[in-house]
């Protein structure tokens, strides 16, 4: 049995990791870390709420004693590191908290693991600590290239800035210590569970509040489509075979423009939905400061050295994901109205 500490677990990314690898295995066992923010929501986990090999614990990974008192309890084998402020929107509004959590919250993680796993001749056999980064750490690029694991870190954003430094720092873990660590760079996600403060399940629930749809800029801007699961597998063989010290980005290579992005989901639904939503609510408006025009990934060394393929194409994953909007109103309803976050902070108080 593995003990794996996934921190950020009922964030979007994060809770598809926890259901995938407990659909998948039943030999490991999950340590739960989460603040429950905005973004997170124990709704994202009601499939393994009764599964004992998913433990569940509310907190800041920013806790010295909290992160020193879960390494003391469980013999944990794996950090997975999810928990972070994702949004780049949010982050020109207030960056200090991208800082905190997204750097000073990292080196907590990796000063405790640290702690729990260094022996006399090195480090314990086995463990890992994996950080979950960005393809936005390289910054942006023109109309032709894509990123590699060697492109020179270039953010832009307070967002990816926070996302470069923990970065840095995990490879400063690497570098002095010999910590074993991997950091995966992904680009854009979409799937289930996903904060509608993105650009897809944002254009989903506003399609269907028949509210207007805020495309920045020109909506020529691009990124390349990731589904979440084919981001969870990739993680599990970075995990289970990585080469220790090494980046691997993970890409979909599927390239949209933003505006092809908001066409798709409104015509799915005109079709399947609603004959109201249609092209007239796109709204064009000011751009976001800083704004990103193009990302892409090569994803050749994930698929080389760890064999990892993405399975499921835009068309097939846009449309599943529209729809498990469609099946989970009430979720999306919950998480934005936050009366889901009051019920469980008031639950996880009383306990
Ligand atoms: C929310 C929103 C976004 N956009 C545009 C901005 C971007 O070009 C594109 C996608 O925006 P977002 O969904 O905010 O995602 P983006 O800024 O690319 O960053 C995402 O993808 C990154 C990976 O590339 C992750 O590291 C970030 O955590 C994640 O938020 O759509 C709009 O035109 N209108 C909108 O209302």
């Amino acid at each position: 049995m593995k003990t794996y500490l996934v921190t950020g677990g009922a964030g979007f990314i994060g809770s598809n990791f926890v259901l995938y690898m407990l659909k998948k295995y039943n030999d490991v066992r999950i340590i739960n870390l989460d603040k429950l923010t905005y973004a997170g929501n124990l709704e994202n986990l009601k499939e393994v709420e009764n599964n004992p090999n998913h433990i569940f614990v509310q907190g800041d990974i920013c806790d010295k004693e909290l992160v020193e008192g879960l390494f003391k309890k469980y013999e944990i084998d794996y950090v997975v590191n999810f928990a972070a402020e994702s949004h780049v929107d949010r982050s020109i509004r207030e960056p200090e908290v991208f800082a905190k959590t997204n750097v000073l919250g990292t080196v907590n993680l990796l000063n405790c693991a640290k702690n729990a796993w260094e022996t006399e001749n090195g480090f314990k056999e086995g463990v890992k600590y994996l950080q979950v980064s960005t393809d936005e750490v390289y910054g942006s690029l023109g109309e032709t290239g894509y990123f590699t694991e060697t492109t020179p870190l270039d953010s832009h954003s307070p967002y990816s800035a926070s996302k470069a430094g923990a970065d840095l720092m995990v490879k400063a873990y690497w570098d002095t210590y010999k910590m074993p660590v991997n950091i995966t760079r992904c680009s854009n996600n979409y799937g289930p569970y996903q904060f509608p403060e993105k650009l897809i399940p944002l254009l989903i629930n506003n399609c269907l509040n028949h509210k207007p749809l805020p495309v920045y800029g020109d909506g020529l801007n691009i990124r390349d489509w990731l589904y979440v699961e084919d981001h969870c597998k990739a993680i599990d063989m970075v995990i289970n075979n990585g080469r220790l010290g090494e980046v691997y980005n993970i890409g979909g290579h599927n390239e949209r423009t933003n505006i092809q992005i908001v066409k798709t989901v409104i015509a799915y639904l005109n079709e399947n939905v609603d004959k109201e939503i249609t092209e007239d609510l796109i709204k064009f408006v000011e751009d976001r400061k800083g704004h990103d025009r193009r990302y892409g990934i090569d994803p050749t060394k994930i698929k080389e050295e760890l064999g990892w393929y993405p399975e499921t194409s835009f068309e097939v994953g846009i449309k599943k994901t529209i729809q498990w909007y469609l099946d989970n109103r009430d979720w999306m309803k919950n998480v934005t109205s936050g009366e889901y976050q009051k019920y469980y902070e008031n639950m996880y108080n009383n306990r």
